[in-house]
């Protein structure tokens, strides 16, 4: 079912914990809320749960309004961060409890939940206690138990956080697997970039109440549309200046480093203060005498071997910028100082804004 917010609005007293929000998820989609804690993420899961009413505005679920419509009767489920699995019944029990509540009949109850568990990847642990089981088993029973009512919509509040990293990797393929096996809405909220990149069809971001973008991983990674995102989502360096010149969707921006061209989505008009925004691997070393449409100079400060590439740290003009490379296994590096390059449609410049580290 497609889930649409109509100038959907929380306050809390005079807080506005949601901004007058207009939003469209597809049936069908896995749909990310990505955004630091306390930006109002969970405040929208709830306007769709049902646990919390609009200040103002619609939700509207499958094209029908959901004013006065409780959690309960609403085709959504909920899956928490901290699942509250109950400790005393069995892993089947567990999984079939919405379904005693609809008044279905043990044996049919067991055996929709050994499918459910069967699906999800436990179907031998039907008769276990919770406490049998892994941290990332039993949110697989959450899932399962969650699953058990048909919803149309699965709403998921960060229901990864709480397992170890390799786990949540693993569990991060389960989720969009499941998701496309049954093609149920997913609305997943999550502040690590990493889990909304992965598994989304789209990703909102948030900032402050507020949805600052939506659109694919690579729109939101290739094309972010403010400071916020720019710096929220992945490594970025940040070199702060003012537009120069423009021409064909291209702006020259003078920084303390030297003179830059790149992409102005904006159309940031000359005279503007700006920053322009490069991603660590889209910033090269220059072979002696190579060129390049934008290049400066730096001096290595650190280099760090993570296994596939390197990291380095180089102080230029600019400050401090961070390269990554490609780890080509021919070691050394040319000696300092170190010509660095870009293309010229290798960053964004946008208006200087709030960043991440602003918002923190
Ligand atoms: N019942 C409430 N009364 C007053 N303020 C609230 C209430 N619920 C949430 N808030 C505030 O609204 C803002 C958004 O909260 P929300 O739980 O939606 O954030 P979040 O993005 O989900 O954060 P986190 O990732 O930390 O869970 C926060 O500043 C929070 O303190």
């Amino acid at each position: 079912m497609d889930i649409a917010l109509s100038g959907a609005a929380v306050r809390f007293g005079t807080f506005q914990a949601v901004h007058p929000t207009d939003l469209t998820i597809e049936a069908g989609e896995f749909f990310s809320i990505l955004g630091p804690s306390g930006c109002g993420k969970t405040t929208i899961l709830r306007l769709l749960s049902g646990f919390l009413d609009p200040s103002e505005g619609e939700v509207r679920i499958g094209g029908q309004p959901m004013a006065g419509i409780g959690p309960s009767d609403r085709p959504t489920a909920l899956i928490f961060q901290n699942l509250a699995l109950f400790p005393l019944m069995t892993v089947w029990e567990n999984v079939a409890f919405g379904l005693e509540m609809r008044g279905w009949k043990t044996a049919r109850r067991r055996a929709r939940a050994f499918e459910l568990l069967d699906m999800v990847a436990l179907g031998g642990q039907g008769d276990k206690l919770p406490s049998e089981l892994s941290g990332g088993q039993r949110q697989r029973v959450a899932i399962a138990r969650a699953l058990a009512v048909e919803p149309a919509v699965l709403l998921l509040d960060e229901p990864l956080s709480a397992l170890d990293l390799k786990l949540r990797q693993h569990m991060r393929a389960e989720l969009k697997q499941l998701q496309e096996t049954t093609g149920i809405t997913f609305v997943y909220i999550t502040h690590d970039q990493g889990e909304a990149l992965t598994m989304s069809d789209r990703v909102a971001v948030m900032n402050r109440g507020r949805i600052v973008q939506v659109g694919s991983a690579d729109d939101v990674y290739d094309r972010p549309a403010t400071a916020f995102v720019a710096t929220f989502v992945g490594e970025m360096n940040r070199l702060p200046g003012r537009i120069e010149s423009v021409a064909e969707g291209r702006a020259r921006i003078a920084t303390a480093g030297g003179s830059f061209l790149a992409p102005n989505p904006g159309g940031l008009a000359p005279g503007a203060a700006a920053v322009l925004f490069l991603r660590p691997e889209r910033l090269h070393l220059l072979a002696p005498g190579e060129a390049a449409a934008n290049a400066l100079e730096g001096r290595l400060v650190r280099r760090d071997m993570e296994g596939a590439f390197s990291t380095l740290i180089l102080e230029t003009g600019a400050g401090r910028l961070t390269v990554q490379r490609v780890n080509s296994g021919s070691g050394g590096l040319p000696a300092d100082p170190l010509r660095l390059g870009f293309a010229d449609s290798a960053g964004v410049i946008l208006p200087a804004g709030e960043t991440a580290d602003d918002a923190a």
